[in-house]
């Protein structure tokens, strides 16, 4: 009933506009699962306490391994607390509307490299703003953010391109394309030189000036850029050491006896002594309660910035062109839309594979060099194997041919996607926990702007090689023949995303194998059905191989062929039937061939959607 209240008082209050959003948490602790068998458990956060105003920079900084990223994803909404609340604005917090007023860029964030600037952000607005906002208001809107956030001398730069501090600025670009009162940045300044560093921190202070509530962690702010923060929460083993702003931290440490050397900068101070005054600090902040040392907060900050803004690094970020969130019209709009999502599945789906495809068309070399790699490899084994497909002496030599093709056509397609789709992940975790797209419709496009390389790949294969080992020239066998391999090559692009989602490239190349190595064996080329144990049968029914090979086999000796030429004096397969009966094809149905391959094809999709689904809601 509470949490029904709660939620009500919240629905309504969104649509009474806040602009700005205070967030407030109380007795937050997160405790996780520590040596399963030993059934132990590891407190990270142990009840923590705080408030985090709009208008201000808050920095949660602390040791490495303090609990710093683990408060941020609470907050965020990434992960879930074992125990306390949180509150917007007074309210006990509404997950779904304020995942809707926020957004999260994540430590390791990566943005389409193969895309410009402009590209990028016109991508975004497809998405998080789609066919609410107009297409002048959209072009308006990404003018003010390239200008605001210096970005106009390099917005037709391709992403890959660009410095750091510029990926970074980019990162924080798109989220603003729909202007989310509250953002949280994990890291933001990690990897960036101090001027960069300054220049973001400049630039985090700005958005935070404009009314919005902005959280960053930090493991130890340079004082360089203290000047620009508003507010210090220090964590120590999960518990907080200190809240309060930069100016008052050396009063507090006086206030605890706690002397920071002359010429010592206090929060290099505190980092340095908090672990063995732990207790004595917690207590003194009351682990966030204790306000004494936040009054005042934003107006000490300000008296450094005018020397600040004349630093040449931070010179090119003004948000003069920015509306704040209380004049921007694009944030009113999407605000008064109910759904987690603004655009539709389809609309997702059609700007995501047009994404794809613009990558690809930009990076050809990777496409250019698969369709060579499968056409130079075509020539090789047609060559070797050249002209046999007539021949009833040769009829072993073309099964062998067969099996070769399907292995290396589902071997090529399973491998590229298992080394290519984990490095995708970083980026669909930030677009999809800021509610760009569902995974669905991610998952989707993925599959839908693969196939036509794959499918260019496999038919160049397919045509070469048919023509050149001499298989029969009717029209069905051809198409029967190319249209099996295409459906297994299907098969092992979706093998490939199963595994893709399940681990990184490096566990994915390692372990990719021993998911493919199975279906081999019951493929039926090592193993006849008939000759295996009958317990291990179904394997055979469960291998896409074996449905694929069968097919292959039905495609070139099956459909009633008639006799095959023999260039010896004796050949034991110059009819075709008894090569099917020898390995137990006779009676299979290709119709059933395919509906098996598709069936296989589309539980192996499942599977890999439901990993992928659960691999994005989680920091894995
Ligand atoms: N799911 C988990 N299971 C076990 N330990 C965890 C889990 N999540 C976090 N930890 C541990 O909790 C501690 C705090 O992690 P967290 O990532 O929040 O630290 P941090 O302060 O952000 O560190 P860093 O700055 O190095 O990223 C670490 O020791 C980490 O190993």
């Amino acid at each position: 009933m509470a949490s029904e209240h709660s939620e009500s008082q919240e629905t309504s209050s969104t649509s009474l506009v806040e602009d700005s959003l205070t967030i407030s948490f109380e007795d937050i602790s997160y405790v996780v699962r520590h040596g399963i068998l030993a059934g132990g458990r590891k407190t990270i956060l142990n009840e923590v306490c705080g408030t985090f105003n709009a208008g201000e920079l808050t920095v949660i900084m602390g040791q490495s391994g303090a609990g710093k990223s683990t408060l941020m994803d609470i907050l965020a909404g990434y992960t879930k607390q074992t125990s306390g609340n949180i509150f917007i604005n007074g309210r006990l917090r509404n997950e779904k509307s304020f995942r809707r007023r926020s957004c999260y860029i994540l430590q390791d964030d990566r943005v389409q490299d193969m895309l410009t600037i402009n590209e990028s952000l016109h991508i975004a607005a497809e998405l998080k703003l789609g066919n609410h906002i107009s297409k002048q208001q959209k072009k308006r809107r990404i003018h003010e953010i390239i200008t605001s956030l210096g970005l106009s001398s390099s917005k037709h730069t391709r992403a890959g391109l660009l410095s750091g501090g510029q990926k970074k600025r980019l990162a924080i670009g798109l989220e603003l394309i729909s202007d989310p009162p509250v953002m949280f940045l994990d890291e933001p300044t990690s990897g960036l030189d101090s001027s960069i560093s300054k220049q973001i921190v400049y630039l985090l202070h700005l958005l935070a000036r404009q009314g919005r509530t902005v959280v960053v962690t930090m493991h130890q702010p340079s004082a360089a850029l203290l000047s620009m923060v508003d507010r210090l929460y220090a964590v120590v083993g999960g518990r907080c050491a200190y809240v309060g702003s930069v100016p008052q931290l050396l009063p507090y440490l006086e206030h605890m006896n706690l002397m920071c050397p002359p010429y010592h900068n206090p929060v290099d101070f505190l980092i340095e002594i908090c672990v063995e005054n732990a207790s004595d600090l917690v207590e003194s902040s009351g682990n966030g309660r204790n306000n004494r040392w936040t009054a005042n907060i934003s107006h000490e900050t300000d008296s450094n910035l005018i020397e600040i803004s004349s630093l040449s690094a931070c010179k090119e970020v003004c948000l003069t062109t920015l509306p704040a969130p209380k004049e921007d019209p694009t944030s009113k709009i999407l605000l008064a839309l109910k759904s987690t999502y603004t655009t539709s599945f389809l609309k997702q789906f059609a700007t995501l594979t047009r994404r794809s495809l613009l990558t690809i068309w930009r990076d050809p070399s990777f496409t250019l060099m698969t369709t060579g790699i499968h056409c130079a490899m075509a020539l090789f084994i047609g060559f070797l194997f050249y002209n046999i497909g007539h021949d009833a002496k040769y009829v072993r030599d073309n099964y062998n041919f067969l099996y070769f093709s399907l292995m290396f056509l589902m071997f090529t397609a399973f491998s590229g996607v298992t080394i290519s789709f984990p490095e995708q992940i970083p980026v669909i975790r930030r677009e999809h926990f800021n509610r760009w797209y569902t995974t669905g419709a991610y998952y989707t496009s993925t599959i839908a702007s693969t196939l036509p390389t794959q499918t260019v790949c496999t038919l160049s294969y397919a045509f070469i090689v048919y023509w050149l080992t001499g298989q029969p020239t009717e029209l069905r066998r051809f198409a029967g023949f190319c249209f099996i391999l295409l459906l297994v090559s299907y098969v092992g692009l979706c093998k490939g995303l199963l595994i893709g989602s399940l681990f990184n490239v490096k566990n994915g190349v390692v372990f990719g194998p021993f998911f493919i190595m199975p279906f081999t064996v019951f493929s039926g080329f090592f193993l006849r059905y008939y000759d295996a144990p009958f317990f291990v049968r179904w394997l055979f029914q469960a291998s896409f191989l074996k449905h694929g090979l069968v097919g292959l086999v039905l495609s070139i000796y099956g459909m009633d062929r008639p006799k095959l030429v023999c260039s010896e004096l004796y050949c034991h397969y110059s009819y075709p039937n008894l090569f099917l009966q020898d390995n137990y094809i006779v009676g299979e149905k290709f119709s059933m061939l395919i509906l098996a391959l598709f069936s296989i094809g589309i539980i192996v999709s499942i599977f890999a959607f439901i990993i992928l689904k659960i691999r994005l809601k989680s920091k894995w």
